[in-house]
């Protein structure tokens, strides 16, 4: 490889469709020697107020959901301040988008405009370097494959059923591989549908892949998934136990944690003997913002009651954000955090925040979002990084399914040096 063969000499990006229909971005990137990387950005619908700002535009074709002047930004400024930087040099390159953007929440530029060439850069350079993205990434100890958290019943702002927690996921810990994992969270989803069926309740799905039935509360869907993982010939809280994002921002109006499919209205300190007693009665190992994005306090308090009981993931809250994390280490909130990429906007940020949980003793979950598309960036990203936890949905559809695709060749790549890691029972 000659010296500059890894400048970078041409990026634009066009108009893509997620798996909404909405609009998002797609980068390109190449170099001097040939190479070239392609990346596309998701989309949340369940955002934090504090996530880094996603560049949208009106129009009435895509309902003001356009990505024209993100486009813009890359095509334009963007790629006017990469142009001649080695793609290798990551840090360099965001750092460079960041110091353009020049502002806190990334709203001059986008962070889907600047993630989109983040990510297409780091791909054109390992392919320069001849080198699988994971590799690239992670060098030679990316062989932790994650356990995944596969969302089966959507509820939330994610469907249109009466659940009012978003994510009810299975977490098939106990396997030996991730392809045993896997093929225990799709027989586990088969007898889901099966028992669905059976007691004729939706088999439709919602936006990532898993079933959104009306139930008559959240403790009758965990009911069916238990009933799912036994009907699966699998042990639950041994093999398979479970995990819930409940997304809790999006039900809390002035203070109280609104649950309008069970008629509740609860108090913070309510609401967290709601979760106690359903983690005393099901094998739920993960509970990700079981309160909203601005109840400090709340967190606290749930903190302290279920902190070594389950692991306690912050999204909305921390928005893979370092600062907001910085005060979640201050105030004893949560003990794992969820990574976006989207959420800050840029690779080199993401690794930093994952740096600074784990110097923390935090665990970290790599996430994909509800809007989504066939890049699976995410799941290079958490082997490349050894987090061990994935989550991206329901083993169903293609946007979801995917992620497990790409692990499964990760896995195949690495044969026996592959490694699976039951975090439950050795203790995160
Ligand atoms: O809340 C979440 O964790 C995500 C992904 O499941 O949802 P959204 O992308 O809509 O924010
Ligand atoms: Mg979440």
């Amino acid at each position: 490889m000659a010296r500059n063969d890894t400048e970078i000499t041409q990026v634009a990006a066009r108009m893509v469709l997620d798996s909404r229909g909405n609009p998002t971005v797609e980068a390109e990137v190449a170099l001097v020697g040939g190479a070239r990387g392609r990346a596309i950005v998701p989309s949340g619908a369940s955002t934090g107020k504090f996530e880094a700002v996603e560049l949208r535009d009106g129009g009435p074709t895509y309902g003001g959901k356009g990505v024209s002047k993100a486009i813009a930004n890359v095509n334009g400024p963007i790629a006017g301040a990469v142009i001649g930087y080695d793609a290798r040099q990551q840090r360099l390159l965001d750092r460079a988008m960041i110091s353009l953007d020049d502002t806190q929440d990334k709203s001059r530029l986008g962070a889907n405009a600047m993630l989109s060439v983040s990510l297409a850069a780091a791909r054109a350079a390992a392919n320069a370097s001849r080198l699988p993205l994971t590799s690239y990434l992670g060098g030679v100890n990316a062989t932790l494959l994650p356990v995944p958290m596969m969302n089966v019943i959507n509820g939330g702002v994610h469907a249109s059923n009466n659940l009012d927690m978003q994510e009810f996921m299975l977490v098939p810990h106990g396997a030996v591989t991730f392809r045993e994992a896997l093929q225990w969270g799709v027989q586990t989803y088969a007898a889901l549908k099966a028992e669905l069926a059976a007691q004729s309740l939706s088999t439709t799905v919602g936006d990532e892949g898993g079933f959104a039935p009306n139930l008559h509360s959240h403790q009758e869907a965990l009911e069916l998934l238990v009933k799912a993982i036994e009907k699966a010939g699998l042990r639950p809280g041994i093999d398979v136990s479970l995990a819930l994002d409940p997304a809790s921002t999006e039900f809390f109006r002035e203070g109280h944690y609104v649950l309008k499919g069970e008629d509740k209205s609860l108090t913070p300190d309510e609401m967290v003997d709601y979760y106690a007693q359903l983690v005393d009665a099901f094998p739920i190992v993960s509970i990700e913002d079981p309160m909203a994005e601005e109840d400090w306090e709340g967190w606290k308090i749930f903190t302290q009651r279920l902190r070594g009981k389950i692991q306690i993931v912050g999204d909305d809250i921390f928005v893979t954000n370092p600062r907001r994390l910085e005060r979640g280490f201050k105030e004893s909130v949560a003990d794992s955090i969820l990574i976006k990429l989207n959420q800050i906007g840029t690779l080199t940020e993401t690794l930093e925040t994952m740096e600074l949980a784990r110097s923390h003793g935090y665990s970290t979950v790599i996430s994909h979002r509800s809007g989504e598309t066939e890049d699976t960036f995410i799941a290079d990203l958490a082997v490349a990084t050894g987090a061990g936890q994935i989550k991206t949905g329901a083993p169903a559809r293609s946007d979801r399914v995917a992620k497990y695709n790409q692990l499964l060749r990760i896995e195949a790549m690495l044969g026996e040096g592959a490694r699976f890691i039951d975090w439950v029972k050795r203790g995160k």
